[in-house]
Formats: structure tokens, C-alpha cells, sequence
């Protein structure tokens, strides 16, 4: 086995998988102040004012990383109980949206689609006396949400909430509103991690939901079949493409979700995973570019046709550098 492992050309002859900046989206904090604010426990990471996402946007278009995420961090006094900011037509991420399109027309937009910033419980939908997270009521309004981003002109709306339904709501609300081109890219085997905690403190979640967590709604992290299900069944209601997440912890899921469906299907390498390598990195304990790179592999290798990570510019700029 080693003669082909000899030299430089035949590693690279042998090759079966390569990770290149058309597989990178990168997920973007937009806040309502001016400026940018650091994420402390995302090294590298800040929320970002309109005029800076664009500046950002324009090095991501420079880059050639194909598109971006948005994630919307409203001021705090701007939050309820049932979340109606996140659909407001001058909403933070509908007027990013705008910005964007605007000025950099080929550069894809993705919005996620989920109450959870916008809620002073934090939870990803509407709760109901006990607490409990209502699914066909949270479905509507998550509706509305995604709704307002396509016609603000977003190019992808991901729901990342994991309601019951709403992948097939969300199809038929952008066909009756004349919006037939507007992907879904469904959060579709989406578990309850730990993994998530960073991301938090950057929509400003963490605070509001406190000790509690998505348990009844997100999927336990024991299971594997069930992903199957999830996946199919947003499948089935018409979702373009489908996302695994976490990532590297559940590289097994990936692998089998691509299997079942052959489906575009993406991965999220998420705020903690990010979290460990930078921090991991930040100590001398590990080389961040080669250790982040070879995460970034792990992803092709096991079946993702594309990856969300914080890494996406940097490793757009490695990948150029070669
Ligand atoms: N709708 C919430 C949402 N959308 C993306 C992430 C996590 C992303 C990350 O950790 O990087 C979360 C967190 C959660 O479900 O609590
Ligand atoms: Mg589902």
C-alpha cells in the first residue's frame, strides 16, 4: 500500500475527495447597532452591522465562496414572547437581505428561518401555558418568517427549527405568493447538541433561554434511523436540500442520510466544534489551518456536497494559497 503513498504525484493521482471553496457557505451574525461587536467565544467571529456585512459579503464574492447565511440579532427590547419582529418587513435580516441582493446580485443569500433570537424565552417557536413548544401554531408563523425573507429576495430559506410540517407550509406559501424559486434548504436531522452553545451567545439566545432546552422538538442525539425519517419526510414536502447537524459528531449521519436519499445534502460545522478548534489552536495545542482543513475534508469524504462553517473565508483564502 505504501508505493502509492510514496510521492507527492501518486497521493495525488489516488486522491478521492477534495474540499474546494464552491462546497463553503458562511454563516453571518447581523446585528441592529453600528459597527462590529466580537462573539468572545468565537474567535474571528463578530456580529455585524449592515455596512459591514457588506463589506464582509464583498470578500466572500472576492473569495468565490458561494453564499452566505444569515443569522438576525435584534436588540433585546425588540424581543416578545411570540417573536413577531422576526417577520417584520424592515426586519434586521429582511433588510440585510435587501442590502445584499442589491449590491452583490450573484452572491448566494440564505436566511435562517427560526423564532429563537427573536423570542425572550429563546425557544425556536411559540409555547403554550405549560411551556410546551406548539407545532402547527409555530409552523404559521415560521411561514410568515420565511415568507418575508423570499420577498425581501432571498435566494434560500433555511427552516432550522425542527417543527413537524413546516418544510411542506413553507412550499405552498412561496407557490401562492408567486415566489416558485425560492429553495428550501431544510434543517432535516437537527440534534439537540451541546455543540450549539457558542452560537447562542452570539444571537443572544443563551440568556433568554436560561436552563432550558429543545429537547421536545430537536432530536436526541442517540438516534440514527430517525434521521431517515426526518429527512424523508422533508423531502417529501418538497425541500430542495437537506442539512445534517452538528457536523464531525455526526459524520455517520451524514454519511447515511447521503446514502438513503442522494440528495443535495449539507452539514453545519457548528459554533462549538468551531469553538474547540480556535481554542485549541489559541494554546499552540493544534495547527488551526491543517486541523480545520482536514474537518473540512472529513465533511466531503462522508458525503456532504456543500459545508456551513465560521472557517469559510479563511479556508476559501488556504484553499487560494494552496
Ligand atoms: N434556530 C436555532 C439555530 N440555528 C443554528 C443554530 C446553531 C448553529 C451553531 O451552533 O453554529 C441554532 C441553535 C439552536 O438550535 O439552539
Ligand atoms: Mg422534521
Amino acid at each position: 500500500m505504501r508505493r502509492m503513498r510514496r510521492d507527492e504525484f501518486s497521493r495525488r493521482l489516488m486522491r478521492e475527495h477534495t474540499l474546494t471553496t464552491d462546497d463553503l457557505i458562511y454563516p453571518v451574525f447581523v446585528h441592529e447597532r453600528d459597527g462590529r461587536e466580537a462573539v468572545p467565544s468565537m474567535p474571528g467571529v463578530d456580529r455585524l452591522s449592515i455596512e459591514e456585512l457588506l463589506r464582509v459579503a464583498e470578500q466572500a464574492s472576492e473569495l468565490r465562496v458561494p453564499a452566505l447565511t444569515l443569522f438576525g440579532v435584534p436588540d433585546v427590547d425588540k424581543k416578545t414572547a411570540d417573536g413577531t419582529v422576526a417577520w417584520a418587513e424592515d426586519g434586521i435580516v429582511q433588510r440585510a437581505v435587501r442590502a445584499l441582493k442589491q449590491r452583490f446580485p450573484e452572491l448566494g443569500v440564505i436566511t435562517d428561518v427560526a423564532l429563537d433570537p427573536y423570542t425572550t424565552h429563546g425557544q425556536d417557536g411559540l409555547l403554550d401555558e405549560d411551556g410546551y413548544i406548539l407545532n402547527d401554531a409555530t409552523v404559521e408563523v415560521l411561514t410568515r418568517q420565511a415568507l418575508s425573507h423570499a420577498q425581501a429576495g432571498a435566494d434560500v430559506v433555511a427552516p432550522s427549527d425542527m417543527m413537524d410540517g413546516r418544510i411542506g407550509a413553507i412550499r405552498v406559501a412561496l407557490e401562492d405568493a408567486g415566489l416558485p424559486n425560492t429553495r428550501i434548504l431544510a434543517y432535516s436531522a437537527k440534534y439537540a447538541s451541546a455543540f450549539y452553545g457558542p452560537f447562542r451567545s452570539a444571537v443572544g439566545s443563551a440568556a433568554a433561554l436560561g436552563k432550558g432546552n429543545k429537547f421536545t422538538y430537536q432530536m436526541d442525539p442517540a438516534n440514527s434511523d430517525e434521521a431517515l425519517r426526518e429527512t424523508g419526510l422533508d423531502i417529501d414536502e418538497g425541500a430542495d436540500m437537506v442539512m445534517v447537524k452538528p457536523g464531525l459528531p455526526y459524520l455517520d449521519i451524514l454519511r447515511r442520510v447521503k446514502d438513503a436519499f442522494g440528495m443535495p445534502t449539507f452539514v453545519y460545522q457548528v459554533s462549538g466544534e468551531y469553538a474547540m478548534l480556535k481554542a485549541a489552536a489559541a494554546n499552540g495545542w493544534l495547527d488551526e489551518r491543517a486541523t480545520a482543513l482536514e474537518a473540512l475534508l472529513a465533511f466531503k469524504r462522508a458525503g456532504a456536497d456543500g459545508i456551513l462553517t465560521y472557517f469559510a473565508l479563511d479556508a476559501a483564502r488556504w484553499l487560494r494559497e494552496g
